[in-house]
């Protein structure tokens, strides 16, 4: 193990070098007032990331085995806190550039006075929100501030905070009621927390205000670089089935921003997005005018069988993920009937690494994957889970290659059929 202070070292290194530039572009140093950070390039973006990794090393290795274990075992009560601040719009309590006493935001918020200031606390504790130390009066930070202005990040806290954390209270239960290797999104503990057997799309379809709010944490979560769809193009070689007459099948492509987005990049493929009616019935007024004769929406169940002739590829986005494994081997063996040797089933997806990850941002698919098992008893795969799934729906499945290019959060892994 390296010396604490080679630990202090590394970050002082990584320190030095992000001061620089902030130097050089007379930019401001961060501070919870001004998170001046973000205007770093993105190659040393990285180098931030990798600072808030060594210090989070640091910062367990100070406080020690039991008080690491402890600080996790507390952090339910920083959710609390942060709970409390969404549910009452307390960041909207407090102007933007002024500042406010606990009072007048109870007066905003409907919250109890001494609720605010015990829970307005808590959350401060994080530098959300920060208190005038003589006035006691209330005023942004950045971070809070950001949650009265910036819409989708409030989106994203509240889907977790407030919809998919206090869900994942029932996980044991679900197992204890049903069995570990439960299957069923119906009986998921999203589910029995909300007290339905409607699995989680269905359930919002008389909620409108959670679905919009699912589907704009969803945006903001998958925005930025590391997910742009340019890595796809670089994780399969296109030209190999970009020939006239070529056909490429969208399973479960939603309102068909994958077959657009390569349609624009491709020459000669048609793009047939396969999904359910009400998708299906809604998407093509979606469609650019320009694309109508390469992009076309069929209504088409994954767990029947396909009767369409072998096209070029299958490629799935977003689809084996939200299933079990007993569901994702029937999606799987849908596609067999179309499969031909030359096909290809193309699984863009986020593959989880097959060792622990201790660093702040590589933990992001364990993440994922928990998410996955609260809302619809599914999980994120391995590679390694992903050949094994493949083998199990078709012996004749073969993976050919798993690539993520460098810079993407999303893999593709490439299957083949050996006929
Ligand atoms: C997470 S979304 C992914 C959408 C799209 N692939 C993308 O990446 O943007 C899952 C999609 O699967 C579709 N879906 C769910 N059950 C389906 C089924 N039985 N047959 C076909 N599509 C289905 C949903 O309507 C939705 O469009």
């Amino acid at each position: 193990m390296p010396s604490l202070t080679s630990v202090a070292e590394r970050i002082l290194a990584r320190a030095k070098k992000l001061d620089a530039y902030l130097e050089a572009q007379n930019i401001a140093y961060p501070s919870f007032d001004d998170d001046t950070l973000d205007q770093l390039p993105n190659e040393l973006q990285d180098e931030r990331w990798a600072l808030g990794n060594d210090t989070n090393e640091l910062k367990q290795l100070s406080r020690g085995a039991a008080q690491t274990t402890l600080d996790c075992a507390f952090n339910w009560t920083d959710s609390l806190g942060l709970r409390v601040v969404y549910r009452y719009k307390l960041a909207n309590a407090v102007p933007l550039d002024g500042t406010a006493s606990y009072a007048e935001i109870a007066a905003a918020s409907g919250l109890r006075e001494n609720l605010c200031q015990r829970f307005l606390r808590i959350a401060m504790g994080n530098h959300i929100f920060a208190e005038d130390p003589e006035t006691q009066r209330v005023r942004h930070t950045a971070a809070s501030r950001l949650l009265a202005t910036d819409s989708g990040l409030c989106d994203a806290i509240g889907l977790e905070i407030d919809e998919l954390g206090p869900a994942s209270s029932k996980q044991i239960d679900v197992w204890e009621k049903y069995e570990q290797d439960v299957a069923e999104p119906s009986q998921s503990a999203f589910t029995m927390f909300n007290e339905t057997d409607k699995p989680i799309f269905a359930f919002f379809a008389g909620k409108p205000e959670r679905s919009r709010r699912f589907g704009d944490a969803m945006r903001y979560f998958t925005r930025g670089e590391t997910w742009d769809l340019r890595h796809m193009l670089t994780s399969f070689n296109w030209s190999s089935i970009d020939q006239p007459g070529a056909q490429v099948v969208d399973i479960g492509g939603g309102n068909g921003q994958i077959s657009q987005y390569l349609a624009r990049r491709t020459t000669h493929v048609h793009y047939i997005v396969q999904d359910l009616a009400h998708v299906v019935s809604q998407a093509p007024s979606q469609l650019p005018s320009d694309l109508a004769d390469r992009v076309e929406f069929v209504e088409h169940d994954f767990f029947t069988p396909q009767t369409m002739e072998p096209p070029a590829a299958f490629i799935m986005r977003w689809i084996l993920h939200n299933w079990a494994d007993k569901y994702a081997t029937r999606i799987l063996q849908g596609l067999v009937p179309a499969m031909r040797k030359g096909t290809k089933v193309l699984i863009y997806e986020y593959v989880l690494e097959d060792h622990p990850v201790t660093d702040l941002t590589g933990r992001f698919g364990f993440q994922m994957g928990s998410i996955m098992t609260t809302t619809f008893n599914a999980q994120e795969r391995t590679a390694g889970e992903y050949e094994r799934l493949l083998k199990g729906a078709d012996p004749r499945y073969v993976v050919d290659a798993v690539c993520r290019p460098e810079g993407s959060t999303m893999s593709i892994v490439e299957v083949g059929w050996t006929g």
